[in-house]
């Protein structure tokens, strides 16, 4: 099968744990009914995503009731099922920002730890430390199914090219990133990674973020997205709740691959820096 459809479902996230559940539950099924055959959930899609918040909304996985829900859903409507990321209560009392993925016959195909843990301070603008209360994941997160190999990352996990090129390496052709970046980082750098991500590998890169709600402590820049190889937009959310489609052609995919052989012509000789550098002399000036 050389196409498919994904569907991303931008969520607005309350603080109530058992209305997004709710919520999610409905969003899924409409996906499914429209034709989607993987769906995909935002970033903290079952808890306000904040670091005060994690240890009060952490669950178990996958012994825990947002593991068992997402189980019986993706089976219920015969999808692959990305579950965004939830808190994860891990070994050791340790906390893990992560991502739970699903067969259509409700079993863990894997479970991705947010890798690079979302630490910055812009003055004036943002300031966020996950590692405050959130140990990090150790190990990349690619699954299988009858369509593609498929990549995931969390959030700022995006911003690190070298996890997107060991995807393409591992022979994925789709990557797909539940994230919240802000009002901030969203409108300067969302768009933009996805498309070098997506022209640098060669390959489609879907995020999939929670819907713009002003009033909430950490305010999601929404506008969950897909981009094809060629590093266009496909498909393109505004900052309201809703679900975005995008169909992903691996026939069109192979096509730019061959136009454009990067993996062909890469010069793995010449990508580690031998010392020492040799500097090109300036010209000298003759008077
Ligand atoms: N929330 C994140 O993990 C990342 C983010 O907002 C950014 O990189 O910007």
């Amino acid at each position: 099968m050389t196409s498919f459809r994904l569907a991303m479902i931008q969520l607005a996230v309350t603080a109530s744990k058992a209305d997004n559940l709710k919520n999610a539950f409905l969003k899924i099924k409409e996906a499914a009914n429209a034709g989607a055959q993987i769906v995909a959930l935002p970033e903290c899609f079952n808890s306000p995503y904040g670091v005060d918040y994690f240890p009060e909304y952490a669950e178990p996985v996958p012994n825990g009731e947002t593991s068992r829900r997402l189980s019986e859903w993706s089976r219920e409507n015969k999808v692959y099922l990305v579950g965004g990321s939830i808190p994860e209560s891990g070994e050791n009392g340790k906390l893990y920002n992560t991502c739970t993925i699903w067969s259509p016959n409700g079993d863990l195909l894997g479970s991705h730890r947010k890798v690079h843990l979302f630490d910055i301070d812009i003055p004036g603008k943002i300031s966020f430390q996950e590692s405050k209360v959130l140990s990090s994941g150790q190990h990349l997160t690619t699954f299988d199914t009858e369509f593609c190999r498929i990549g995931v990352g969390i959030c700022y996990d995006l911003r690190f090219a070298e996890m997107a090129q060991l995807y393409r390496e591992k022979g994925c052709q789709l990557l797909i990133y539940p994230g919240a970046f802000n009002m901030t980082t969203g409108p300067a750098h969302w768009k933009l990674l996805q498309q070098a991500r997506a022209i640098d590998n060669q390959l489609y890169v879907a995020s999939v973020s929670p819907a713009r709600v002003e009033q909430a402590p950490y305010v999601a820049w929404g506008h969950s997205l897909a981009v094809n190889p060629w590093g266009k937009i496909i498909t393109e959310a505004e900052e309201t709740e809703t679900i975005v489609y995008a169909d992903i052609d691996l026939k069109y995919l192979q096509e730019i691959r061959e136009q454009i052989p990067l993996t062909k012509q890469r010069r793995r000789d010449m990508y580690e820096i031998k010392e020492p550098i040799i500097t090109a002399a300036a010209p000298s000036v003759v008077i």
